[in-house]
């Protein structure tokens, strides 16, 4: 596998460190160990996350190429949006971003709080728009890089979660050979990783990358979409192409890609009572934040699937954390009272 010929432009602090969960390993009857490893500290721009990773594999193309408008998309509260908004004034780029409504919930903060707020300071043109959730190619995305070019800009396109884009998986190959590296230090491997999956990319380079040493299907996606179908199809497509651009050495089957889909419901960007007990729960024991549309939804997929003892007692599992907490901001009615 070689991931080292693409170019990196460095976004993030480096090795994101990975740390024991003691205290929620014990509640849950203390027969499965869990770890984090914390992607939502990886970076100091605008508090980073799993897309900051994936930007550095994707910048090195803007900056070569002399664009300089970065134009992605997502939901109101997206993070992904957020991230490419502070890479952007961290490179001295525009930003154009499409936000659009694919959650049905109406806190009469959504729109102006958490990443929303933040990538509005940042100074990225926010342009809010009805279309609902989807996580392909998007008509609006593409009218507002029309809108540049009529401007006289270059835009350098940036699909929702960097996932459609040709590299978009390069960042979690890394992902995988970071941890081998860790687990050196740490003296064992990892049985189990466990991610949220929404556009897919993220799993998908840690599909592939886990694929090196046999544990493409030890990665457990948690779909958060609530249309596993079209993620487990996007990861699927996405992890196939990622596998032939690092040379893999071998093609990647649907039955590679692993996808809880129970607990991504009601709808993304909805929280069901699980999710919330799950938040609750990570938060009070281990004082690591998750968020509703997220990382709370993986987190519960990794707590039920402990209680219902799908991981083999005495498994090592590591937890991705992703980031995602500042959208908690927006969630503030479900929380007004813990
Ligand atoms: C905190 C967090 N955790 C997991 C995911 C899912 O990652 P993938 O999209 O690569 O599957 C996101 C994505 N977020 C999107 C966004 O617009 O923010 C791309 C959907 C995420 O932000």
């Amino acid at each position: 596998m070689n991931l080292q010929k693409f170019p990196r432009h460095s976004l993030t602090f480096g090795p994101t460190p990975i740390q024991p969960l003691k205290r929620l390993s014990a509640h849950l009857g203390g027969k499965v160990q869990l770890w984090a490893k914390r992607e939502d500290c990886n970076s100091g721009l605008a508090f980073g996350g799993n897309k900051t990773r994936k930007l550095e594999y994707l910048i090195p193309d803007a900056i070569a190429g002399g664009y300089d408008t970065l134009v992605s998309i997502g939901g109101i509260q997206s993070n992904q949006t957020r991230q490419v908004a502070a890479v952007a004034a961290h490179l001295g780029m525009k930003c154009v971003l499409v936000q659009e409504n694919w959650v049905n919930y109406s806190d009469a903060v959504y729109d102006r709080v958490g990443n929303i707020e933040m990538s509005r300071i940042m100074g990225a043109e926010v342009t809010l728009d009805a279309a609902g959730f989807d996580i392909g190619i998007r008509p609006s995305w593409e009218d507002a890089m029309e809108r540049v070019k009529k401007a006289g800009g270059k835009p350098f396109p940036i699909p929702a979660g960097c996932s459609e884009h040709p590299k978009g998986g390069l960042g979690f190959v890394g992902f995988a050979e970071e941890v081998r590296e860790q687990e050196k230090e740490l003296g064992f491997k990892f049985d189990y990783i466990v991610v949220c999956s929404v556009t897919g990319s993220t799993q998908a380079g840690m599909v592939v990358g886990f694929a090196a040493d046999g544990r493409a299907d030890r990665v457990i996606g948690i779909d958060a979409s609530a249309k596993p179908e079209q993620t487990h199809a996007q990861i699927l497509r996405i992890a196939q192409n990622t596998a032939q651009l690092v040379e893999l050495g071998r093609d990647i089957s649907a039955a590679d890609v692993v996808l809880n889909t129970e607990y991504g419901g009601p709808e993304y960007g909805l929280p069901n009572d699980g999710t919330l007990e799950a938040i609750r729960l990570c938060a009070r024991q281990e004082g690591m934040l998750t968020d509703p549309v997220y990382e709370g939804k993986s987190m519960a997929g990794m707590i039920g699937m402990v209680r219902k003892g799908q991981f083999p007692e005495g498994s090592k599992v590591l937890y991705a954390h992703l980031g995602g907490v500042p959208a908690l901001n927006a969630y503030s009615f479900i929380f007004k009272n813990g």
